[in-house]
């Protein structure tokens, strides 16, 4: 088995969602958690998504990871590897976007790394190296609250550049209309005055085709879920992977409870929380109580133990931004996200051990500590739920998980309609 592609990913819900569109861009996709075992079966697969939980711990930590996920793929043939990270680039001034860029690219020989988080189909656009979320600049847009990396420049040539050792200059959109040649020409360009990295524009789809063949002719690229679309494209048309029949496939109902659990506390998924209250029993769990001792959470479990046979419940911690700012200064951010992720987590334990099989989870770093807890290492992909977001189904069984499948979603904080929950549930059977 040779992977036409290989991805390095900063966190599990955006690994899903690369391999969601990897899938529908005619890439057979196989996301792992981790490194995978020796023994996971990839025969007819054409590219991994190596999801790590990397986008939030620090820096050489992360590096470290991303290295070693990076020369996994390139023993399995990968000629390209994209670092897939957050289409609104949620990262700090210490990293982790630019220091595993800088770690990938020299590891790859490579001068110039080309970087975009566009991602028209949910929004996200980049325009003269500004990253704009639907109609407004990031530093607008509800991720200026963001609970861990709030983002508050939306010039991303800068943003970047305070991360990455190296110089980052620019592809602008007159460029890019160019096609293929113009963008590759531009990064010899940019690496001969010195530059290690460039923010490409791109507004449209077809801006994406044009990056992601050009991004072709490099051995790694930077980029979130549209640069995938790009990539994906670009390999079917040169015949380089499978083509675009590779329908995601489900395989057999799993049954079983369902349930949902939310951390996130994007403006996205709050209110999804509150339409799923004319739908679903929905518990909060106090966060106070959470940060004194065990009692919320078996108080949570057992509230489920009450509803969960007749019919899927929500658990959430997520609250409003001056909610979460409050609990913030009283507690530590480090502190009370951990302490959540990790409640969050060991009720997913709870549930799954009370016949739970399919979960819906809302939040990255949430979604991280469930599936970490449940110890699930490989999924394979299922249909889509929303842009972004797929119906997962496990691979293999996990070390604490059950030993049957399992269905999941994985859901970025910002991703998805106001029924992503009722939604996510009809398509898990
Ligand atoms: N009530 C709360 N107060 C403070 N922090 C919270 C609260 N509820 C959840 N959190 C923390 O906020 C963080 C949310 O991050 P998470 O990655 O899960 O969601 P997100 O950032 O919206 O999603 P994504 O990373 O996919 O965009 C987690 O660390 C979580 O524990
Ligand atoms: O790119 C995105 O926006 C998502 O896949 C994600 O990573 C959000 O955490």
């Amino acid at each position: 088995m040779s992977l036409a592609l290989g991805s390095v990913a900063d966190d599990y819900t955006g690994a899903s969602d690369l391999a969601n569109t990897l899938t529908k861009g005619g890439l057979r996709t196989v996301q792992t958690i981790g490194i995978p075992a020796a023994d996971l079966d990839l025969a007819g697969v054409d590219a991994v998504v190596v999801a790590l939980k990397s986008r939030s711990i620090p820096a050489a930590e992360a590096v470290e990871r991303s290295r070693a996920a990076d020369t996994w793929l390139r023993g399995r043939g990968a000629a390209h590897v994209l670092f897939k990270i957050c289409s609104t680039f949620d990262s700090t001034d210490a990293g982790n976007i630019g220091p595993v860029m800088d770690a990938l690219r020299a590891d790859a020989g490579e001068a110039i790394a080309l970087v975009t988080p566009a991602f028209p189909e949910t929004g996200r656009t980049v325009y003269q190296g500004h990253l704009f979320v639907g109609a407004v600049p990031l530093n607008e847009s509800p991720l200026k609250d963001h609970p861990l990396n709030p983002m508050r420049d939306a010039n991303l040539v800068r943003v970047l550049a305070r991360q990455s050792a190296a110089a980052v200059g620019l592809v602008d959109c007159a460029t890019v209309a160019r096609g293929p040649e113009a963008v590759a020409a531009r990064l010899d360009a940019l690496a001969a005055e010195g530059m290690g990295a460039a923010i490409a524009d791109a507004v449209v789809e077809t801006d994406l085709e044009t990056l992601g063949a050009a991004a072709l002719r490099h051995r790694v690229s930077v980029g979130a879920s549209g640069l995938g679309l790009g990539l994906a494209r670009a390999l079917v048309a040169a015949g380089r992977a499978s083509a675009p029949d590779s329908a995601a496939d489900l395989g057999a109902p799993v049954g079983g409870l369902a349930a949902c659990l939310a951390g996130s506390c994007s403006q996205a998924t709050l209110g999804q929380i509150a339409a799923a209250e004319a739908l679903m029993p929905v518990r909060r769990l106090d966060p106070e109580r959470i940060l004194a001792g065990d009692s919320e959470i078996e108080a949570a479990l057992a509230w489920a133990g009450e509803h969960v046979g007749a019919g899927p419940v929500l658990i959430a911690s997520s609250a409003a931004p001056e909610t979460v700012r409050a609990l913030q200064a009283r507690h530590g951010g480090d502190r009370v996200g951990h302490a959540l992720e990790d409640a969050l987590a060991r009720i997913a334990e709870g549930l799954v051990a009370r016949g739970v099989r399919r979960l819906v989870v809302a939040g990255g770093e949430t979604s991280g500590a469930v599936v970490d807890r449940l110890g699930l290492k490989a999924f394979r992909l299922g249909p889509e739920i929303a842009a972004g977001v797929p119906v997962l189904r496990t691979l293999g069984h996990g070390a604490a998980g059950p030993s049957d499948p399992m269905l999941l979603a994985l859901k970025s904080g910002n991703f998805g309609g106001p029924d992503f929950f009722s939604r996510a549930l009809d398509l898990m059977r």
